[in-house]
């Protein structure tokens, strides 16, 4: 099966070779590490990765590897002690709303806030958006979600799906350059889960996000992602990139690439958990 991503070979009108779109998001031999005990401890290894506009790559690979320490240093909450990051040719020197992140945790809403404030209040202060036009972005982006009822309830009161579904809707709103989820999924039960594995691909799809979607489940990676990171068990290290395109869900496909996944993981040394 041809799964391989060669990027400077895409095909254009008449079998014409033309240069791919230039990333929105470039890391070359980002290295991160953490102080330990005995000295630096290495958790990424000279990974080097791009993500062009609209396009959802999934960092995939064991717990521990540096998925979400990747993720950390693309926010620009991590400073890479080798490689670089740049964002549209520019240094990422920190955090800017050009990349938001959606993590796996609930608390990631204003608590004193409604589910619509959540959503409206960045649109406000980060964005600079008016009041209607910010709670128009806001119904839109709720209804996206699917979420209908308990939009005046505060975070305490909303279960840990619907949490998530507004953390959802309230990313795409803010029409960042790229949006960065850490497992948002991970601590949901598998039915809110598939749900909103289907609304984040639907409100992607519609909103023509760009996407960088860490998960640890293969089934998870093959159904979001249009390309695939894998990465070693520790230290992080690239195993291959990988197109999903022609994997369907529900079809050989699908169960196909998510087996040769599973094979690349296992020869990287890995353990996947799925
Ligand atoms: N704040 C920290 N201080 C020290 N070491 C850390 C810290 N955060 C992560 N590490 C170490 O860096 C390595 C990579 O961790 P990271 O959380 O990035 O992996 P991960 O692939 O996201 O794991 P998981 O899937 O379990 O979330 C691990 O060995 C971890 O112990």
């Amino acid at each position: 099966m041809r799964h391989e991503h060669v990027f400077g070979q895409f095909a254009g009108r008449g079998g014409r070779r033309v240069r791919p779109p230039p990333p929105v998001l470039k890391a070359q031999d980002l290295t991160l590490t953490y102080a330990g005990p005995k000295g630096p401890n290495i958790a990424v290894d000279r990974v080097s990765l791009q993500i062009a506009w609209g396009e959802r790559l999934v960092l995939l690979g064991q717990s521990g590897c540096g998925k979400s320490s990747i993720l950390k240093a693309l926010a620009g909450f991590l400073k890479p002690v080798g490689g670089t990051i740049t964002l549209h040719g520019k240094p990422v020197t920190g955090p800017g709303p050009d990349r938001i992140v959606v993590f796996q945790e609930f608390d990631q809403l204003l608590p004193w806030k409604t589910a619509v404030q959540n959503v409206e209040f960045p649109l406000r202060k980060a964005r600079g958006l008016g009041k209607a036009e910010a709670r128009q972005r806001t119904e839109d982006a709720l209804e996206r979600v699917g979420l209908t009822r308990a939009l005046t309830s505060f975070p305490h009161q909303l279960s840990g799906g619907m949490k998530q579904r507004v953390a959802i809707a309230r990313a795409p709103a803010m029409k960042p350059e790229v949006l960065l989820m850490d497992e948002p999924f991970a601590a949901l039960d598998a039915l809110t889960r598939e749900r909103l594995q289907a609304d984040l691909l639907r409100v992607a799809e519609e909103t023509r996000a760009t996407l960088l979607f860490v998960t640890r489940s293969i089934e998870e990676a093959v159904l979001i992602g249009t390309r695939l990171h894998l990465l070693s068990s520790h230290p992080g290290r690239t195993i291959r990139t990988m197109t999903t395109e022609g994997a369907v869900p529900g079809e050989p496909s699908f169960a196909q690439l998510s087996q040769e996944v599973h094979e690349l993981l296992f020869q990287g040394g890995v353990t996947a958990d799925v």
